[in-house]
């Protein structure tokens, strides 16, 4: 297994005369559950499909298992977000062009999964309800025992019982297998329950990226009397502000102590800091400034 799973350098695509994707620039380290946050039209799936060579750069590269995308497919496993499957196939047909097509396949994960999930392996897959169809879908993701299992919104359909189940599956098959996953996902508590690394995808730009343990170790909420921003310390790197007459909070990024006696100091929450990003990204193109600023 390489060092990076996912590298991209500067990496854009443009649809016409909008980018979907600017200046990108990811390292995802082998061995992560990477959550892919962002809101609509982010860029989320733009991303994942020039991962698996889907869609060709316009700007930048990007690197799969240290290939150029696409050169890899034998190694990465793909569930687009519509979760295409034949429709006039049944689930044992799925399971038998899973096992041809791919060298690696795990025929015992296969049927194991779809009898616990309950599928019917005479069923078209036609006639699956949507989550049933998704099941089904990344089954054959999972039974290809891919280095790297991209999955876009892959819990969307699911019911809460079957999403919670599909992330414990996705973890233990992430600790068995040596196996590598970036999955999107609008909801933070999924990749609260399931991801250990963060990227953070607004408005066609990465806003952050980073294991979320060491995301979590450095960055503060900062409450205490009224202050400017311009006299923060300048390792402290300004992610929102709010003020009152009197009070100001600032969430900011910092890998150094906190030794104004003045602040209230507490820890984000994954939604706190998810949201702060997201904020962040709404304000226009800004240097120095607080990137959510709130007056009260
Ligand atoms: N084939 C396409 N042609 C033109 N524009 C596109 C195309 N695909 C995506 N876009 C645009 O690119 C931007 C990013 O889309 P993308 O599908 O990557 O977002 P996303 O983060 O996956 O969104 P969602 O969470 O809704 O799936 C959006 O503005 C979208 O309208």
């Amino acid at each position: 297994m390489t060092a990076a799973v996912l590298r991209a350098a500067g990496l854009g695509k443009k649809y016409g005369r909008r980018w979907a994707l600017t200046d990108c620039n990811l390292e995802v380290p082998a061995g992560h559950v990477v959550g892919l946050v962002g809101p609509n039209g982010a860029g989320k799936s733009t991303l994942l499909n020039l991962s698996v060579g889907m869609l060709t750069p316009t700007a930048g590269s990007v690197e799969v298992l240290g290939a150029p995308a696409g050169k890899q497919l034998a190694k990465v496993g793909y569930v687009a977000q519509d979760t295409p499957t034949y429709s006039r196939l049944s689930v044992a047909e799925h399971l038998k062009i899973g096992a041809h097509l791919n060298p690696g396949w795990d025929h015992s994960v296969a049927e194991r999964r779809i009898q616990s999930i309950g599928l019917d392996p005479k069923q078209r897959a036609g006639r699956l309800s949507g989550g049933q169809r998704a099941q089904l879908a990344l089954t054959l993701g999972l039974a290809k025992r891919p280095d790297l299992l991209l999955l876009d919104e892959p819990v969307a359909a699911l019911d809460p019982l079957a999403r919670r189940e599909f992330l414990q599956d996705l973890m233990e098959a992430v600790a068995e297998q040596e196996l590598s996953v970036v999955l999107s996902s609008h909801l933070v508590s999924d990749v609260e329950r399931a991801c250990d690394f963060l990227i953070v995808l607004v408005d066609s730009r990465v806003q952050v990226s980073g294991e979320i343990d060491t995301l979590l170790a450095t960055h503060y909420r900062l409450t205490g009397p009224r202050k400017d921003q311009k006299s923060m310390p300048k390792d402290q790197h300004v992610i929102a502000a709010s003020h009152t007459d009197v009070q100001s909070t600032y969430l900011i990024r910092t890998e150094m102590p906190i030794l104004d006696p003045a602040w209230s100091v507490s820890r984000l929450t994954l939604e706190d800091l998810v949201l702060a990003y997201m904020g962040r990204a709404a304000q226009p193109e800004q240097t120095g400034r607080p990137l959510l600023e709130v007056q009260r």
